[in-house]
């Protein structure tokens, strides 16, 4: 690829995130272009390559990494997938904007950490696209701000009308509440070091075996306290939520900015369905801007040490859902490749 030239990108996994980004690629992001779809399920990566000029469809990641019009490759497949693509891509050094999880395991994540380390350059974004949403870069602006002092306690809301088939209570912790683990070490900017997870009653709207929703204590390295509701099942609407309480003040996003109603002795606005729609801005930042610094030859936004260190506190939240009790975090030292 010149620097003229378009970035191929290979999708692997067009599901539901792995289709929108598809879309995104093909109609908003700006020096690139999808040239390989990948999927397991022949037929689903074919329908979506015929309408795609240039575009191939393949069932194995590896072959179309080998492929001459791919350049760099966007990882949509299922969590427990992304370790053996990761490896193969890392082993051909090609970029990657990795969907969250990393992985849904510390081992596994480990084993990308290191061989990442092994490349001796970084290759590997990972998709916590909250970090490119407007609302979450003003929150960490402020609390960045002397003048409010020290962020003490954060709550976090995670509501989702309804999970897919297949999806499992440890998915509450490793593939939603990961999300909140991101983002609570992006904006404090410090460790989590234990875990608790409690049950309330659980609503019965949702599959049996899964306890929903469930209430997440992370403790942080300095001292902070962030509650993170996770409900999967609330049946109403898609809705993120976070507030900052800080030494002096409080600082509340909601992501609530369309427009209110007053009429007939009623007022109101629209929740958002799903996270297509209250995140599309910050998946639209995300892939933008990691195409833009492949084509620099550079690697940005959250690491692999991100990803791990996500992984780590969620195998704890695991363990804590699974025993009842507060887990400790542990985390190896951090690389100072990744410092
Ligand atoms: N950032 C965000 O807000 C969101 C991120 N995600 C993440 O995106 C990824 C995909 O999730 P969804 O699209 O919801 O799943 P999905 O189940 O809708 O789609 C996954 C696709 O990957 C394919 N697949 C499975 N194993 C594969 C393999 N080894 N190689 C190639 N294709 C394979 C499946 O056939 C399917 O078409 C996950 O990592 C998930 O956590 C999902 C939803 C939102
Ligand atoms: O990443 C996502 C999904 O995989 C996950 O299942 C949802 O809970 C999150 O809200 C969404 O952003």
């Amino acid at each position: 690829m010149t620097s003229q030239q378009a970035l191929g990108i290979a999708v692997v996994g067009t599901g539901k995130m792995g289709a929108d980004h598809v879309r995104r690629i093909h109609q908003v992001v700006s020096g690139a272009r999808v040239t390989a779809v990948v999927d397991i399920e022949a037929e689903r990566a074919r329908t979506l390559a015929d309408g795609i000029e240039g575009c191939t469809a393949y069932t194995e990641p590896a072959a179309a990494m080998a492929a001459q019009d791919v350049d760099a490759v966007l990882l949509a497949s299922p969590g427990p997938a992304h370790e053996a693509a990761l490896l193969e891509a890392l082993g051909r050094d090609l970029p990657v904007l990795c969907e969250k999880p990393l992985t849904p395991d510390a081992a596994s994540a480990l084993r990308v950490l290191e061989a990442e380390q092994r490349l001796g350059h970084r290759r590997v974004q990972v998709g916590f696209m909250r970090r490119y949403d407007a609302e979450y870069m003003e929150l960490r602006r402020l609390l960045a701000r002397e003048d409010l002092g020290r962020t003490l306690m954060l709550h976090h809301r995670h509501r989702n009308p309804a999970m897919p088939a297949g999806f499992t209570e440890e998915m509450l912790i490793n593939d939603s509440v990961v999300h909140e683990t991101d983002v609570t070490r992006w904006l404090l900017d410090q460790e989590i070091t234990a875990v608790t997870v409690h049950k309330p009653a659980a609503t019965s709207y949702a599959p049996a075996g899964m306890n929903d929703p469930q209430l997440v204590l992370f403790e942080t390295e300095a001292g902070a306290l962030v509650d993170v509701e996770i409900f999967g099942h609330c049946g109403y609407g898609y809705q993120v939520q976070a507030e900052a309480v800080c030494e002096r003040g409080v600082v509340r996003i909601d992501g609530e900015q369309g427009p209110r109603l007053t009429a007939a002795g009623r007022w109101g606005g629209c929740v958002t369905p799903d996270y297509l729609e209250r995140f599309a801005d910050a998946y639209d930042r995300e892939v933008q801007a990691w195409a833009d610094a492949t084509r620099r030859g550079e690697t940005t936004g959250p690491t692999v040490w991100d990803g791990y260190a996500a992984a780590a506190v969620c195998e704890a939240g695991v363990l804590s859902q699974r025993e009842g009790r507060r887990v400790e975090v542990e985390l190896i030292e951090r690389p100072a490749f990744y410092r």
